[in-house]
């Protein structure tokens, strides 16, 4: 209850349109008490005594009274319409804003299928729930209390006829909610579980095409999908026999009155217009009970959304921003770091163990080691994706997690090797967040060498890049996010890998203008080709999470077993000899 209640609170701004819904509804179940008793009288009064002046007179105001019942009825579903819309609209861009904010590491903890079925499937079922509430809660409790104040009016004895069909409708209710509740909640979880594994599917299209898998994955894909759908239909079959179940006591109730109604319009205790009324009261206590018992199952199901939503609402960022904000960055450093990524923490090694660097502004720095030896790792700590399990990172001797997390960005950027492209122009794919002139634009390219193939794009700069980049290669996308990352200008570049996928002589191309276009700027190159690291200031050797060796080109080959071997393997022509 108190997810459901944290939930509402977004609702607060729009209590207006809510209490004046709830007005028009009391108007609405006004007029639906009102409609029985003019029907008494058109018949006792009316058609009885052969009043057809009665009749007419009685038969307008129940038109009049049902005209204006169902205007107000109309009003209040208007207005419940517009606040939940808006509730739904505020609830998603808090949601959204809170996804955007979570780190890496909390991002590691959900699915992006479970994340969007939460932005849009979850804030459906609370939305839906926050507009039928008024229909379905508030109008048939009016409904049934006015209902049985009604009736007891007319004769007590169909008070008795209640008191006993009451409980046992309830009792039927209660059974199925209950049996209902949890199954909603499965329902929830394997709704999640598909759409994760549609979204991976149609996310790795090509690679599942490739290996010809398609037929693998439908497989696959049908069972999660019929597993969804028999799940739904059972609890659908089970819930359909509560309808007939309810009509069943229903219609009972209605032969109980027209039974006792009977003998007493034949011993004068009553007149038939009020054994009507009677059984028009019932009819609607009993309907009410039913709508009551929906609101329930709307319950049921909302409160497991709104324990779905509340879990990533109340994440409280783990990795909570500093507050100083930096805008030189005149030394970095790693003072004795080790990490482990988080949900590895059972692992029995350290990814990184006691790293210690120290990289002044300006200088260039090239960190090479083997597959799997932590040099993302160290990228990903720079820009504080990840926090150090032990030792600090510090900017200008200020620790990273005092620092405002985008402040940080804006000064340290890292291309990572598999950079994403946005589904818009080559042009807003480079200049995305920066703010820069012409002049700064062409350089960024040119260094990337962007424009070696921009122009042959249909559109040039305007051609725009398919999701995903699935429009461009490999070494183009790589271009690209080199380009971005250079137009935005930092004080610190990180080059994680990302001239990977270049031919040699077109990496050769933009390291040069790099080192020649940005050496102002704190340069470190990451990779596991000598050829890419090798023009750096420093080197630092990395094997195993460990920093084997730290120095120059010339220092490590003349000093560095491994060092020399891996410029052997990578230059068997001449490996001997130090280029
Ligand atoms: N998000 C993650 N969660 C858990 N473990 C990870 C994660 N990312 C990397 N690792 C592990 O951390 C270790 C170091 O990975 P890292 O990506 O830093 O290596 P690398 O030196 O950059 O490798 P490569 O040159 O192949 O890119 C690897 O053993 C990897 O399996």
């Amino acid at each position: 209850m108190k997810n459901f209640k944290q939930i509402l609170r977004y609702l607060k701004p729009y209590t207006v349109f809510v209490v004046f819904s709830v007005i028009f509804v009391i108007f609405e179940v006004a007029s639906n008490v009102l409609q029985p008793k003019y029907m008494e009288q058109i018949v006792d009064d009316g058609v009885l005594q052969m009043d057809l002046d009665v009749v007419f007179k009685a038969g307008v105001m129940m038109l009049l009274v049902a005209v204006i019942g169902g205007v107000c009825g109309y009003i209040s579903c208007v207005l419940s319409n517009i606040y939940s819309q808006r509730f739904g609209n505020s609830l998603r861009k808090t949601l959204f804003r809170k996804i955007m904010s979570l780190s890496a590491q909390q991002d590691d903890a959900y699915t992006a299928g479970s994340l969007i079925t939460r932005m849009t499937n979850d804030t459906r079922v609370v939305t839906e729930f926050s507009s039928v509430f008024i229909q379905m809660a508030v109008k048939p409790l009016m409904l049934f209390l006015l209902g049985i104040i009604m009736v007891l009016t007319i004769d007590p004895i169909y008070g008795i006829i209640l008191l006993v069909s009451l409980p046992v409708q309830f009792l039927i209710i209660r059974f199925f909610i209950k049996r209902s509740a949890p199954v909603f909640a499965t329902i929830q979880k394997k709704l999640d579980r598909l759409n994760s594994f549609a979204m991976h599917i149609v996310s790795n299209n090509r690679l599942i095409k490739s290996y010809v898998r398609e037929n693998y994955e439908a497989g696959r894909f049908d069972n999660q999908n019929r597993d969804l759908t028999s799940t739904v239909m059972n609890i659908q079959v089970f819930m359909a026999i509560l309808n007939p179940l309810v009509m069943l006591i229903l219609n009972t109730v209605v032969l109980a009155v027209i039974f006792i109604g009977g003998f007493q319009v034949e011993a004068r205790m009553i007149r038939v217009g009020s054994v009507m009324a009677a059984i028009n009261y019932s009819q609607q206590i009993m309907m009410s009970m039913m709508t009551l018992g929906g609101i329930f199952q709307y319950v049921a199901r909302s409160k497991v959304s709104a324990e779905r939503l509340t879990a990533v609402l109340n994440r409280e960022p783990a990795l909570p921003s500093g507050k100083q904000m930096i805008d030189r960055i005149d030394k970095l450093s790693l003072s004795h770091v080790s990490f482990r990524y988080p949900q590895n923490q059972d692992a029995q090694r350290n990814v990184l163990e006691d790293i210690s660097l120290e990289v002044r502004g300006g200088e260039c720095i090239g960190i090479l080691g083997t597959t799997g030896s932590g040099k993302s790792t160290i990228a990903r700590l720079l820009i504080r994706e990840y926090d150090a399990t032990d030792g600090q990172v510090t900017y200008n001797g200020v620790d990273v997690k005092d620092i405002d997390t985008k402040s940080l960005r804006d000064q340290v950027s890292v291309v990572f090797q598999n950079s994403d492209m946005f589904s818009a122009s080559l042009r807003e794919n480079i200049t995305k967040g920066a703010v820069f002139s012409q002049e700064d634009f062409d350089t960024a390219v040119r260094s990337a060498c962007v424009d070696e193939f921009a122009d042959d794009l249909r559109g040039g700069y305007d051609a725009v890049i398919s999701e995903r980049g699935a429009s461009l290669s490999g070494g183009q996308k790589q271009r690209v996010a080199i380009a971005r990352a250079l137009l935005r200008a930092p004080q610190v570049l990180v080059f994680d890998d990302c001239t990977s996928s270049l031919d040699l002589e077109t990496e050769a191309k933009v390291l040069e203008r790099i080192q020649t276009n940005y050496r102002d700027k704190t340069r470190i190159f990451i990779s596991q080709r000598i050829s890419t690291i090798m023009g750096a200031d420093r080197i630092i050797l990395m094997d195993d999470g460990r920093v084997v060796a730290f120095g120059s080109h010339r220092e490590l080959f003349d000093s560095c077993e491994l060092y020399r071997s891996i410029y052997q393997t990578q230059n068997p022509e001449g490996g001997d000899e130090l280029e």
